[in-house]
């Protein structure tokens, strides 16, 4: 057995990360081809490395497949209820930033705030016989917010991409999506509700807590958490 280390194998993540590792001295690379999803850790023993997207490592490190997996906070939070109970956080990595946000189109100049989403959303109920759509993949996150926020005459419908893209669509008249730059936002006639930020996520070394270690493993540990500094 060894320390299993899952990172991101593609997507924006995968290419920070290696480098986050390298600064550090740990070299993480591919096996084979660009294809193959084999790879090898060198800079430190006992570490194996795992291949995965950034979507997949919440639930195999939840699942104790993986010991430790780099992704963002918004997937983990998504993705595994009461996370705390199944990952620890270590480190942020200081990428991968970007904030999940409620937005409306440009045009509802009277709609800034979620007090003012949550009357439109009664207003829009009676007026269309069906409840105002908020197009999102972040379920969770969103419904826990807007609970909180104590709004609740809405529908959550799903969107796995191109968001944004549902309110010209007509198949949604607000997002809860992730914006880094906000040009997406921008090009797509949309404000961000002034008391509209759900989550402010990064890249982050996640340690699972549901993963078997044998003698070896918590040696392997150490010796990472003193080359990443994680005490
Ligand atoms: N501009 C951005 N848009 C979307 N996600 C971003 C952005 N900037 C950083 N991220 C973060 O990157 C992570 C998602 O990365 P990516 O989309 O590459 O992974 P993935 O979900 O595995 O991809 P795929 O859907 O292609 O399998 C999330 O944690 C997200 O918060
Ligand atoms: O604020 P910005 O810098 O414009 O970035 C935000 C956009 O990037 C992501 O989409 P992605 O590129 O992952 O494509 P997707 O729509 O398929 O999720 C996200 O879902 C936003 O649409």
């Amino acid at each position: 057995m060894s320390l299993k280390l899952g990172v991101p194998s593609k997507g924006r993540l995968m290419d920070k990360t290696v480098e986050w590792f390298a600064r550090h001295g740990i070299a993480l690379g591919r096996s084979g081809s660009d294809r193959e999803y084999a790879g090898y850790v060198n800079g430190i023993d006992g570490v194996e490395l795992v291949l995965l997207s950034a979507g997949e490592i919440p639930r195999e490190l939840a699942a104790g497949r993986i010991h430790l997996g780099v992704t963002g906070t918004d997937l983990i939070r998504e993705k595994l209820a009461q996370w705390e109970q199944q990952v620890e956080e270590l480190i942020p990595l200081g990428f991968g930033q970007a904030d999940l946000v409620i937005a409306v189109p440009h045009a509802w100049v009277d709609v800034n705030t979620l007090d003012d989403l949550d009357a439109v959303a009664a207003a829009f109920r009676a007026r269309h016989g069906f409840r105002l759509r908020i197009a999102t993949k972040y379920h969770r996150l969103v419904r826990d917010f807007l609970r909180e926020a104590g709004v609740a005459d809405y529908q959550l419908v799903d969107s796995q991409g191109a968001t944004e893209g549902t309110i010209k669509n007509e198949t949604a008249e607000a997002i809860a999506d992730i914006t880094s730059s906000g040009d997406t936002l921008r090009a797509n006639h949309l404000k961000i509700l002034e008391d509209g930020l759900i989550l402010k996520s990064q890249a982050t070394l996640f340690r699972s807590r549901r993963a078997p270690m044998e003698h070896a493993d918590r040696h392997a540990l150490g010796a990472l958490g003193t080359r990443l500094a994680l005490d």
